[in-house]
């Protein structure tokens, strides 16, 4: 009998820098190694301790920031040597992990798709990725720069479509990687002070990495022995928040100066203002209710999530996995969502949490939103 979800995700990997940093000493190291004036630091040190966030891991320390001349202030093509250093070991770190989960033969995987926001090169990741891990070379592979937070989800969605579409034997690794911190900034003129410290402080790095199989897997011919699912993939809406505050409210752009990434701070009223309606559409569609799901809300700041919090009206123990990412590791961007996924796995599998179901929602420019419905086998 032909399955009625989407896709199975067979496999979960994380990974971040070994560099670990404490939020307490946070603001004043970014202010101090910017060079950023006292009332900045003040600034960045009240935001700091309303976000939320305990420790983060970066790759670039700011220290890395100062050691550049002060008229030679790392430009774009320094910043994107930075990323080229880390991304690619860094992803590989997270799809290592996700393979060897899974224990499949490597020839088993047949697509390969890389997500990455914080940097731009070509050969992408995806190749540099098939040659590291030794994917067979006739692995379809596919490079999605630049899209933001809302990548988690997308990536889980695209690899379940393809999976879906091409049959039992499709293994699709996903792989996604931030090195925001190639990205500070303190002196572009175009960008307000206040913005430059909200990026700076709400942003870590990370990877993550996931394998997703056609429905069949288990049952599949495959000589790798079957595995349980961690999830089934059972459905998966994009929309976004139309309207003209919106629509500039979360940017990404390639500057002389290096990546911007501008937040305005309209964001978190404008998630609070439409998540319900998004949310109630597409649980009902499945006959399920706010209280029926595990909720998976990709932590893009303390206030995203208290803004879905109170456009959802949710208790406090329906966010506390997200919450917990958010203190834990930062927002990362994209793979951020994978590790709150993994967490709640990991959760099922030690205490047995009596909801099966679960709902995941991601945010990013646009204001784009993605909702997928996953079970727990
Ligand atoms: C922790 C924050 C920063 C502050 O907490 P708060 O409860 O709002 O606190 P306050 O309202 O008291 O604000 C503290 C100070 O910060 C200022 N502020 C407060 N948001 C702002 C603000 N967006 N601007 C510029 N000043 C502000 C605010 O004006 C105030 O300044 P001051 O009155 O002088 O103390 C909180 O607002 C927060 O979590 N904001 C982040 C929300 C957000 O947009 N997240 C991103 C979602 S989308 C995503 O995840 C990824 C997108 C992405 C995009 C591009 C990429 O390249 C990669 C990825």
């Amino acid at each position: 009998m032909e399955n009625s979800y989407m896709a199975a995700v067979v496999a979960l990997g994380t990974a971040t820098p070994d560099r670990e940093v404490l939020m307490e000493a946070y603001a004043r190291n970014y202010g101090d190694n910017m060079g950023l004036p006292p009332d900045q630091i003040l600034l960045a040190e009240r935001i700091c301790s309303k976000a939320g966030i305990g420790r983060k891991y970066l790759a670039i320390p700011f220290e890395r920031y100062s050691e550049e001349s002060p008229n030679d202030f790392p430009r774009l093509n320094k910043r994107l040597a930075w990323y080229e250093e880390e991304a690619v070991g860094l992803a590989e770190k997270a799809a290592r992990q996700a393979i060897e989960e899974w224990g499949g033969l490597l020839y088993e995987i047949t697509h390969i798709i890389v997500y990455s926001t914080s940097g731009a090169l070509s050969p992408g990741l995806d190749l540099r990725l098939i040659k590291r891990l030794g994917l067979s070379s006739s692995t379809k592979h596919f490079w999605v720069a630049f899209n933001g937070c809302h990548a988690g989800i997308m990536g889980l969605r695209t690899a379940a479509e393809i999976a879906r579409g091409a049959g039992p034997a499709t293994r699709v690794l996903v792989v996604w990687v931030e090195i925001n911190s190639c990205q500070a900034q303190s002196s572009d003129p175009a960008s307000s002070p206040a913005n430059n410290i909200v990026v700076a402080s709400i942003f870590g790095d990370g990877s993550a990495a996931a394998i997703v199989a056609h429905p069949s897997y288990s049952t599949s011919a495959s000589s790798s022995p079957p595995i349980p699912h961690l999830f089934e993939v059972q459905d998966a809406t994009s929309d976004y928040i139309d309207g003209p505050e919106s629509a500039e409210a979360i940017v990404a752009r390639v500057r002389e100066t290096g990546l911007y990434a501008g937040l305005s701070k309209q964001v978190p009223e404008l998630i609070e203002a439409h998540v319900d309606a998004f949310s109630s559409g597409m649980l009902e569609d499945m006959q399920l209710t706010y209280n029926s799901v595990n909720w998976i809300v990709h932590p893009g700041g303390r206030a995203i999530v208290d803004a879905v919090q109170n456009g959802c009206h949710l208790q406090d123990n329906q966010l506390e996995l997200s919450r917990k990412i958010l203190n834990d590791y930062s927002n990362m961007g994209a793979p951020t969502i994978i590790f709150t996924l993994k967490l709640l796995h990991a959760e099922h599998v030690k205490c047995r949490k009596s909801l099966e179901w679960v709902f995941a929602l991601a945010f990013g420019p646009g204001i784009s939103m993605e909702g997928m419905i996953l079970r727990l086998p």
